[in-house]
C-alpha cells in the first residue's frame, strides 16, 4: 500500500486507528475455545464488526507464535479476513545479518503478504535495509517505545560531530538516509507525548506508529495535537482496550463499540489538528 493510499483511507473513514489483534488464548471468551480455531475466529469476529472504524490492523505475532504450526495458521486464515484496503502490520520486531533480514522480509511480505513490518533498530543499516527492497512494503523502525525500559538505551546520550542527542533521536535522523517517508515508518509511544513536538522537528513527514494509549495510559488527544503533520502521519494502536472490551459473548458488539468511541475522537482531532 502506498503513503497516498493510506491517507486517502484515513480521510474516507476518518479515523487513523490501528487494531492490535493481541489474541489471547487466555483472555478470550469462553465459548469460543468450542471452535477449532479459536483464535482465527475471535479475529474474524472483531474484523468484522470493526473494519469499517480502523484503517490498520497489527497482529502482534507472538501471540500466534507461541501455538507453533498451529498459530501460524491462525495468523495467516486471519490475514486472509482482512479486507484488501486496509494495512496491515507484522508486529514481529525482526532484524538480523544482512541474509537473514532478507529472509525475514520474504517470509512476510512475499508468503504472509504484510504491507509492513516492526523492525529492530539495533543492528543498524545492513540489518534495516533488506526489508526496505520490497515495493509498497513499510519497515516500522522502532524509535522511543512506550514500555518503561525505553529509558535504558533510547534515552542515552549520543555525542556525534560536537552535538549532543538521544540515542532515539540519532535513529530518526540516521535512518533516514535508509529509506524515506514512502517506505518507512517510526514507533513512538503515546506513553511519551512530551518528546513528540522534538520528533516532528527531525521526520516532519513520516508515519509514525503509535502505541500506548488506552491499557498503557497515553493520550490520544496530546499525540494527535502534537503529532499530525499534513497527511495525518499518524496509525494510533490500541489492542486490549478494543479486543477485550468484554469476555461476553457480546465481545465483538462491545469491541466495535469500544472502537466506535474512539474513531469518533478521531474524526474531532482529524478536524482540530489536520494541517489545512
Ligand atoms: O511495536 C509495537 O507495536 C509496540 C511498541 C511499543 O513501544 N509499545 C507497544 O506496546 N507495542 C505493541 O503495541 C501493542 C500494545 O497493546 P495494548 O497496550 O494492549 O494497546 C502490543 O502488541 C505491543 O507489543
Amino acid at each position: 500500500m502506498t503513503r497516498q493510499q493510506l491517507f486517502e483511507q484515513i480521510q474516507r473513514k476518518r479515523s487513523y486507528l490501528c487494531i492490535g489483534l493481541d489474541t489471547d488464548i487466555k483472555k478470550i471468551p469462553q465459548h469460543l475455545l468450542q471452535h477449532d480455531d479459536p483464535l482465527f475466529e475471535f479475529n474474524r469476529q472483531i474484523i468484522e464488526a470493526t473494519a469499517d472504524l480502523c484503517v490498520a490492523y497489527k497482529p502482534n505475532i507472538a501471540f500466534y507464535e507461541a501455538h507453533g504450526p498451529k498459530g501460524w495458521v491462525s495468523l495467516q486464515k486471519t490475514l486472509d479476513v482482512i479486507p484488501q484496503d486496509i494495512f496491515t502490520i507484522a508486529d514481529a520486531k525482526r532484524g538480523d545479518i544482512g541474509n537473514t533480514s532478507e529472509l525475514y522480509a520474504r517470509a512476510f511480505f512475499d508468503q504472509m503478504n504484510f504491507d509492513s513490518i516492526t523492525v529492530a533498530p539495533y543492528m543498524g543499516i545492513d540489518s534495516v535495509s533488506p526489508f526496505l527492497n520490497f515495493p509498497n512494503k513499510w519497515v516500522i523502525l522502532l524509535a522511543l517505545t512506550s514500555n518503561p525500559g525505553h529509558e535504558d538505551f533510547q534515552l542515552l546520550s549520543v555525542v556525534s560531530e560536537g552535538k549532543s542527542y538521544f540515542l532515539f533521536e540519532k535513529v530518526l535522523l540516521n535512518s533516514q538516509e535508509w529509506g524515506s517517508a514512502e517506505n518507512m515508518m517510526y514507533v513512538v509511544g503515546a506513553t511519551r507525548c512530551d518528546y513528540v513536538e522534538r520528533i516532528r522537528e527531525l521526520v516532519p513527514d513520516h508515519f509514525l506508529l503509535v502505541p500506548g494509549v488506552g491499557a498503557q495510559g497515553g493520550s490520544l488527544e496530546e499525540i494527535s495535537k502534537y503529532g499530525m503533520n499534513k497527511e495525518c502521519g499518524l496509525l494510533v494502536n490500541s489492542a486490549r482496550q478494543i479486543i477485550y472490551a468484554s469476555s461476553g459473548e457480546d465481545f465483538a458488539e462491545k469491541a466495535r463499540e469500544a472502537a466506535l468511541q474512539v474513531q469518533q475522537e478521531m474524526d474531532r482531532f482529524l478536524n482540530e489538528y489536520l494541517p489545512i
